[in-house]
């Protein structure tokens, strides 16, 4: 998907909003486990129930791979579902790959040509040669992790060499990545405050912010310190929203909480560039 189009999506639907679909059947709700495909069959009725109020679904690939051969077909019929149904919502595999040039290169097939996500996630850690065969595809990102939601992250992220913290030197070094403008980042909601001085070396990027509901991430503080002119941000929720309720009404909950997202959203967006 072109960024145009996905600026275009967040600004009509007043939503930077992300639903992830981390998908357990230990969470859904138990009627469904009767269906042939109950993750498909969750999913189906996740998006829904929620496609009005969000721009991007982020299916979590360890949700899906768990399951073996039937996960990954459960994964292919959301994508197809979503493609079909939904052509207008972008689509983040998040896998957290990377890995030597060629290898790399499989993993870019795998998603973008074979799958047809929008955007990956990919760990930084080996290095431009393992990040750029991602970046070599026409209107698909790939989404560094740079400061993760986690308290893992403080064990390398936030550690300074060269009077540089690693997450900075993330950001800094990969701005001259070959096509680096097909660049995102991960920042986590939990780590709001950083965003200010993230903000200084990406003013642009756009950033994929995990980490509210249940993380606890506040979407207010997100806002105040990343928003750019052209909004820059997807907020993601997935257990927040998914398992709302375990309930017949599963869907018709995880609907409201997605509306009650959606609405900090759009007041968020009011109070920068008014109507
Ligand atoms: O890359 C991610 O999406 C990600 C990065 C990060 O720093 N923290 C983080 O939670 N995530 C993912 O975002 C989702 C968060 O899920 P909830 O905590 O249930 O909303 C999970 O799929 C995580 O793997």
């Amino acid at each position: 998907m072109k960024i145009e189009h996905l600026i275009a999506q967040i600004k009509s639907k007043n939503s930077f909003l992300c639903v992830g679909l981390d998908t357990d059947l230990d969470k859904i709700p138990e009627h469904l486990l009767k269906e042939e495909d109950p993750i498909f069959e969750f999913n189906k009725a996740i998006i829904d129930a929620t496609h009005s109020y969000c721009v991007a679904y982020k299916p979590n690939i360890a949700f899906y791979e768990a399951y073996g051969i039937a996960g990954w077909r459960s994964l292919e019929k959301t994508m197809d579902y979503l493609n079909e149904k939904h052509p207008d919502m972008y689509t983040i595999a998040d896998a957290k790959r990377g890995d030597i040039g060629n290898t790399s290169t499989r993993y870019a097939k795998a998603f973008f040509d074979t799958m047809n996500f929008d955007a990956v996630t990919i760990a930084p850690y080996m290095g431009r040669d393992s990040v750029e065969p991602f970046l070599t595809f026409e209107d698909k990102h790939a989404i560094l992790l740079a400061l993760t939601s986690n308290q893992g992250a403080f064990d390398f992220q936030t550690r300074t060499t060269e009077g540089l913290e690693l997450y900075k030197q993330v950001l800094k070094t990969s701005r001259d990545y070959e096509n680096s403008e097909r660049l995102m980042y991960v920042v986590g909601a939990t780590k709001a405050i950083y965003l200010k001085e993230i903000r200084e070396i990406i003013p642009e990027s756009f950033l994929l912010v995990p980490g509210v509901g249940a993380q606890g991430g506040s979407l207010q503080e997100v806002c105040k310190y990343g928003i750019t002119k052209d909004v820059g941000l997807l907020v993601n929720s997935s257990r927040g929203i998914l398992y709302a309720s375990q309930a017949k009404d599963f869907a018709n909950k995880a609907a409201q909480q997605a509306k009650t997202i959606q609405n900090e959203m759009e007041m968020e967006l009011h109070k920068r560039f008014g109507d």
